[in-house]
């Protein structure tokens, strides 16, 4: 049986249920549940803190988890990425009142409150820059209104928090991020349970970002309509029963496909339609 990790609160927790979902597997029904068993997709599901998730993996006690980039590096546990799930992300940055650094060379000897001290030490260490790092668990955009440091390195998604505190992002971007799955540094590639999960929630990520398109167009037309929807592979061409028209199937990147009917339909292309796709496996 499969053993996977799945974050059970913050950021992560609702969308990576949902993912799970989509990819056809039992979910908890209820936030307390810890762990719960998916018997006919053979595979356990652990519930635990975000943040615990890469040292879970690492232990080997668990095959594989789902958890944040910025976390997984944070840990130093022994796991690695092996496929991003594009939610939750964010850009990992110095913050402080404006004017108080330019980059990260401004801040020799001074202090800086985190909840991810491990990224914000290796990248002072990478820099060659020595500052105190204070541990605070949550809320850091308060800690320099409150005098506890002078500058903050936090996650940064709208960059709401900031505003509202009277801070800005100074510097490069320390990293970005956004949830991954992971699995022991090293563990079998080729374990046939692992890659039918990564297919499934690869499944899951092109069926969220790709659609179906089908129409029909002139012969004469059919090479330019193709060049507008060239497919993942190349798009399927059936003959119609009026002779000289062909109808054309082939999936297109559903932020593209107002654009594409657009175009299509200026070419001469007709009955144009799309649909959603609600599994696939590429
Ligand atoms: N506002 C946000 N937008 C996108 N991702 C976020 C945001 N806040 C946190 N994350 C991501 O969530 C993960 C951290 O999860 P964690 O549960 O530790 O904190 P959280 O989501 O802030 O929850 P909470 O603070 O309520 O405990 C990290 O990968 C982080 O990048
Ligand atoms: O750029 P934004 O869209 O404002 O998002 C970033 C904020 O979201 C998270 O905070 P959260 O609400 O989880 O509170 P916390 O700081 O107590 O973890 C993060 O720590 C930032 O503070
Ligand atoms: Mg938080």
């Amino acid at each position: 049986m499969l053993r996977i990790a799945v974050p059970n609160k913050g950021s992560l927790s609702g969308p990576a249920g949902d993912m799970l979902h989509e990819a056809g597997y039992q979910q908890r029904r209820e936030s307390k549940e810890l762990r719960i068993v998916d018997p006919v997709n053979e595979v356990e599901f652990f519930y635990l803190r975000p943040r615990d998730i890469a040292i879970y993996v690492s232990s080997g006690r668990l095959d594989i988890g789902i958890t944040g980039r910025d976390l997984l590096i944070d840990s130093g546990a022994d796991a690695e990425e092996i496929l991003p799930l594009g939610f939750a992300r964010s850009t990992f940055r110095f913050a402080g009142k404006p004017g108080a650094a330019t980059g990260v060379e401004d801040l020799k000897g001074k202090t800086v409150a985190t909840s991810y001290e491990g990224i914000v030490a290796g990248h002072l260490a990478d820099h060659g820059v020595e500052a105190s790092v204070v541990h605070l668990d949550g809320a850091v955009e308060t800690a320099i209104e409150l005098g506890v440091a002078e500058v903050i390195a936090d996650v940064v998604e709208t960059g709401t928090s900031l505003r509202n505190a009277g801070l800005e992002v100074f510097g490069e971007p320390i990293m970005k991020s956004e949830a991954i799955v992971i699995r022991r540094t090293g563990a079998d590639a080729e374990e046939l349970k692992v890659q039918q999960f990564l297919r499934r929630l690869q499944g899951v990520l092109v069926a969220r970002t790709y659609v179906m398109m089908d129409y029909d167009c002139r012969v004469e037309q059919l090479e330019k309509a193709v060049a507008l929807t060239p497919g993942l592979e190349s798009p399927t061409v059936s003959p119609l029963h009026n002779e000289g028209w062909v109808a054309v199937r082939a999936m297109v990147p559903a932020k593209e496909a107002q654009r594409i009917m657009d175009d299509l339909y200026d070419i001469g292309a007709r009955a144009i339609l799309t649909t959603a796709i609600h599994a696939c496996r590429l």
